[in-house]
């Protein structure tokens, strides 16, 4: 277990008729691992208490063998921005301190409440400077407003109801201070001057059709019309109804979560698969929720990488109400990272996510089954809302400092990994070149400013 606080008194608990001896030959034969393998490899052996070094060590070394294999010893990153909409949310996620209560928003409504709401201009105004400066990827993910719809056809819907507000969760944009507009407009903003555009998780996805008979492709295929080019698999936290009825009993469920990605690639989508660990959850929920994401990859392909969030407990609901007294531990960040490569034998990206980790801890995942170190970001307020003290920014020098050090060869992406342009340390000051108005000036360096520019 983790920080639990509580019994939760939950079905699924880590116990196998599997050895650990076992697990970890099929793990170091390259076979396919079972859920009873997985749950061995992760709690180095049901049959002991707590996690043996030794144990642990082999289980490292076969992911990042097993690593290597499968993707050599490069490791990417991207030069990409977060841009999150807004902050207003009511879905009231135990996990979450990102969200604001939604009628905090509202015109008539004088509370402080520190979030934020931008309208398509002021999206497209921060990723136009962003682009500017050699950017790639956008990264949008935001609270579920009252007032975000789809698109014009979907806000008509939705206002036809007798009352919207209880019954699909809508309210006009005139009730609020600041009008998000649409999903669609907000994205075509966003795909200003070329800049791909990485949004719309499943729950977002489920908040673009509610109170409409259309289905997840139908709703991705007018997202990718108005701008969007990929989508994020958060949302997913531990895909196991008895956790989410702990941690977000007023999300999606597992299988509305994995029809959502499914839409998304049937309309043509690239998709991320995320899992948020480290909280209520038992060794079992996260071996099972990596099994839903390899059945959901040998269906679709189209999953690019698998990003494990260790939980930031520290501004929280859990943490402040007693459900659990911390996150995961370094030895279960270890053992995540490297059993999501041995489990997921066809996902080719195991992200090590420095936001989350902070710099010293993501670059000991990168020799644990991992291979990308994430993204620039230039700012970021999930981990920082929550408590979380690594920073939003990584640099190209950074980046080549960092993954030198570590003796592996730093590579900038795009956001699919098709297109890499590897960086010679030797050849600084490095920026980035794949982005649409890149050309290898450092990030940051004042070819715009934003504090002076007037356009
Ligand atoms: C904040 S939500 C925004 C998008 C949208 N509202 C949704 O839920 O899909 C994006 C993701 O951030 C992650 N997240 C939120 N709070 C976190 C925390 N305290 N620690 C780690 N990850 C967190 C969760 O995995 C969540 O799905
Ligand atoms: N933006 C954050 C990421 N991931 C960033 C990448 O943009 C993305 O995964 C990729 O480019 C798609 O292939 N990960 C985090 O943990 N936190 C972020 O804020
Ligand atoms: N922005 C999310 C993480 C994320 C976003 C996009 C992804 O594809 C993957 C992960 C967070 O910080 O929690
Ligand atoms: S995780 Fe997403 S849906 Fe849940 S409260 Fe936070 S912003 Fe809202």
């Amino acid at each position: 277990m983790t920080g639990a606080a509580h019994d939760f008194g939950f079905d699924h608990v880590p116990e196998t008729d599997q050895s650990f001896e076992n697990a970890l030959a099929k793990a170091r034969a390259g076979e396919r691992l079972t859920v009873d393998d997985g749950v061995e490899l992760i709690t180095t052996g049901t049959d002991r208490e707590g996690i043996d070094a030794e144990r642990k060590e082999l289980v490292l070394e076969a992911a990042d063998r097993r690593r290597a294999e499968m993707v050599g010893d490069d490791v990417t990153f991207v030069a990409n921005l977060n841009n999150n909409v807004t902050t207003a949310c009511n879905t009231g996620c135990l996990f979450c301190n990102f969200k604001n209560t939604a009628h905090l928003f509202e015109a008539d409504s004088d509370a402080d409440h520190g979030g934020f709401t931008k309208t398509p201009a002021e999206s497209r105004d921060i990723v136009a400077d962003a682009v500017e400066m050699g950017v790639y990827e956008v990264t949008s993910v935001s609270g579920l407003h009252p007032a975000l719809v789809l698109d014009g056809e979907h806000r008509e819907i939705l206002e036809a109801y007798d009352n919207p507000a209880a019954e699909v969760n809508y309210k006009p944009p005139e009730a609020y201070d600041t009008d998000p507009a649409s999903y669609a407009e907000q994205l075509s903003a966003m795909s200003v001057d070329g800049a791909h555009v990485h949004s719309m998780t499943p729950e977002e996805a489920h908040h673009a059709k509610r109170g409409t008979d259309w289905s997840y492709e139908e709703v991705y295929r007018r997202l990718a019309d108005a701008g969007l080019a990929s989508a994020p698999g958060t949302a997913a936290e531990i895909l196991v109804p008895e956790v989410r009825e702990v941690i977000c009993p007023g999300k999606i469920g597992t299988d509305e979560w994995v029809a959502g990605m499914e839409g998304a690639m049937q309309a043509g989508l690239d998709v991320t698969a995320t899992i948020m660990y480290g909280h209520v959850e038992t060794e079992k929920h996260r071996v099972l929720h990596l099994d839903v994401i390899r059945d959901l990859q040998d269906r679709y392909g189209g999953i690019t990488e698998f990003v494990p969030l260790s939980f930031i407990h520290q501004n929280t609901p859990l943490y402040d109400r007693g459900l659990v007294t911390g996150g995961a531990s370094d030895d279960e960040d270890e053992l995540m990272v490297a059993v999501a490569r041995l489990y997921l034998d066809n996902v080719d990206h195991i992200q090590s996510s420095w936001v989350k980790f902070g710099n010293a801890k993501a670059l000991k995942l990168l020799n644990c089954g991992a291979d990308d170190l994430m993204g620039t970001i230039l700012s970021e307020e999930i981990t920082k809302r929550a408590g979380g003290g690594f920073g939003e920014f990584r640099s190209f020098d950074d980046y080549v400092d960092m993954i030198t050090a570590i003796g592996r060869r730093p590579v900038e992406r795009s956001t699919d990994y098709r297109t890499r342009r590897p960086l010679d340390p030797d050849d600084g000051p490095h920026g980035p070149t794949l982005g649409p108005r890149a050309d290898g000036t450092p990030l940051l360096d004042g070819r715009r400013d934003p504090a002076t520019a007037d356009d």
